[in-house]
């Protein structure tokens, strides 16, 4: 990735509005507590400026506003109100106990909105908007002024009132994509002829705030930017009304990575995007989807074994973004069925496992069968694959085939073949329950005094297809052989613990010979 020289006119100032536009949309609603444990968050973050609710909309977002713009301390901290005095005066004196506050007053201008919803002519949205503005400029010195419906907008009458709201004293102009309707060249086209066309536009940032209804909200944010607009209007993970806003994350680290072609910049603290992420998560209770880019738990993840040895090899080849810049410790190797060998080598080595070729090739074969019919593949499960397949290299008896036949019409029956040091025996018997049945048929099949001390099944993992894991205690002449096996069908498992513990015990009276022997 190249880096470009950065200067101030290409600084994309990063305007968060979590807690209003994504505290919008329901179920998002955020306590108190939340409320200032993300905005603490998005301060640490270097957020320029932080909008942290709507003052008038209840006692309580007006205490939110306030607490936060007391603790703030580099953010700006913003308040949206209507043009109306009262929301313009209640945010003013929330937003006045912040280092740096900003009065944000939004009216729409599309020509639906002026008179469906409020009944009002162009003339008297562009005075009320002009008295507004300086309402709020007479009580401080930060005052955004928003177009709703911005992108459904009559270009002249747009031009017009910019104009005059900028010559009342607006700072910030925001042209809202509300409705999620533009797609990136027509913004790119619309801020750049408006900024062109208003004479005072240099007396003024311009801003960019998109909806995600069409999925265009962070490619229209960014088109913005290309059209003139200095800042970005955006909400951790994208939530925000219908289907959202821009995502930060996502804004943030198009310009990033791609500052190769194009010379923007912002002051982000990316590594504390994935826990921005998930606190936002935790407190709206909203999941992030998995494939969501830069912070779904997908984003760094490979499991195609062409993709894992690419980036064994060379992260690059399929990560445009090391997952450090997003505050990951690196990216994940999941092992699945599309895995390859590489991948699957990685992971035993990582894990501390050594096989041999022909250990390995088994173990790997048996992983894809596993994989075939598991959908998560975890640590867990290597771990008792490998172990199997270590402890089974030396066994005399070997599972060949198991088939039982359970149910409530009892009794269970049990069909099974072994391979008793290389000769196959098959065999059937019943048995009181499927596990029994499975007992009884080794017991007929290699004859033995041994009694069971313990049987024991535990999940090795999560969900109704994880593997279950068998431990079987045999004891015999007063020593007891334990041994476990895995696999997602608890009676074949069932049948492996057992048939480890066999052969704990027939390789210990094979070793007792051999000393006794040697011995006389
Ligand atoms: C695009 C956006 O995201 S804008 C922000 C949207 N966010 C919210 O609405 C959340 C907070 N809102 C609220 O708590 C309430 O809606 C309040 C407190 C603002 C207003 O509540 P109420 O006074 O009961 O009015 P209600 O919400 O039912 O209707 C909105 C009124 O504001 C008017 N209005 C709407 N937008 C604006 C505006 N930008 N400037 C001035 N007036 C406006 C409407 O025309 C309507 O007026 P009317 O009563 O004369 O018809
Ligand atoms: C308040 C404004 C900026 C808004 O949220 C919108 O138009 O979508
Ligand atoms: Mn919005």
């Amino acid at each position: 990735m190249a880096t470009v020289n950065k200067s101030d006119k290409d600084r994309v100032i990063i305007f968060d509005t979590t807690l209003r536009d994504g505290e919008q949309c329901p179920g998002a609603t955020m306590t108190f507590e939340e409320k200032l444990e993300v905005a603490e968050l998005l301060d640490d973050m270097g957020v320029d400026v932080i909008e942290a609710g709507f003052p008038i909309t209840s006692q309580g977002d007006f205490e939110a506003v306030s607490e936060i713009a007391r603790r703030s301390k580099n953010s700006i901290i913003a308040g949206l109100s209507r043009a109306h005095p009262a929301d313009i005066d209640r945010c003013a004196e929330a937003v006045k106990f912040a280092k740096r506050g900003r009065v944000h007053t939004v009216i729409a201008t599309s020509p639906l909105h002026m008179r469906v919803k409020l009944n009002k002519t162009p003339e008297e949205v562009l005075d009320t908007s002009v008295a507004m503005v300086a309402r709020a400029r007479n009580q401080i010195d930060d005052v955004e002024w928003s177009a709703e419906d911005g992108t459904r907008s009559e270009m002249d009458f747009l031009c017009r009132i910019v104009e005059a709201v900028i010559k009342a004293g607006a700072t910030t102009v925001n042209i809202p994509d509300t409705v999620g309707y533009t797609v990136p060249e027509e913004y790119t086209h619309f801020m750049k002829t408006l900024i062109e066309r208003v004479p005072n536009s240099d007396k003024a940032v311009f801003s960019v705030h998109c909806h995600n209804d069409l999925g265009m909200a962070v490619a229209n944010s960014l088109a913005g930017i290309v059209g003139g607009a200095r800042q970005v209007e955006c909400t951790i993970n994208g939530i925000g009304e219908r289907a959202g806003n821009a995502a930060l994350e996502e804004i943030v680290m198009a310009i990033n990575v791609r500052n190769d072609k194009f010379p923007y910049w912002n002051k982000i603290d990316t590594t504390q995007l994935t826990r921005a992420s998930k606190v936002v998560s935790a407190a709206t209770s909203f999941p992030v989807q998995y494939n969501k880019a830069i912070v779904g738990r997908n984003a760094f993840a490979h499991e195609s074994g062409i993709h894992q040895d690419g980036v064994l090899k060379d992260a690059s080849t399929y990560e445009i973004m090391r997952p450090e810049m997003v505050g990951l410790k690196q990216s994940s190797l999941v092992l699945g069925k599309h895995s390859g060998r590489h991948a699957f080598v990685h992971k035993l080595e990582e894990m501390g496992y050594k096989l041999g070729p022909n250990q390995l090739e088994d173990a790997f074969t048996r992983m894809k069968a596993l994989a075939d019919r598991k959908k998560d593949i975890y640590d867990e499960d290597i771990e008792a694959l490998v172990d199997e397949e270590m402890a089974a290299s030396h066994d005399r008896i070997k599972l060949t085939s198991l088939t039982v036949i359970a149910g409530t019409h009892g009794p269970q029956r049990a069909t099974m073949k072994l391979d008793v040091e290389g000769q196959i025996k098959i065999e059937e018997a019943e048995g009181n329950g499927p596990v029994d049945a499975v007992f009884n048929c080794i017991k007929r099949l290699v004859p033995h005094e041994a009694k069971l001390e313990l049987y024991q099944v535990h999940a090795v993992t999560e969900g109704t297809d994880a593997q279950a894991e068998v431990s079987v205690r045999l004891s015999h002449e007063g020593r007891a052989m334990t041994a476990r096996a895995a696999d997602p069908d608890t009676l074949v498992a069932s049948a492996k613990a057992y048939l480890g513990a066999l052969n704990k015990i027939v390789m210990k009276r094979q070793r007792d010979t051999v000393t006794t022997a040697a011995a006389s």
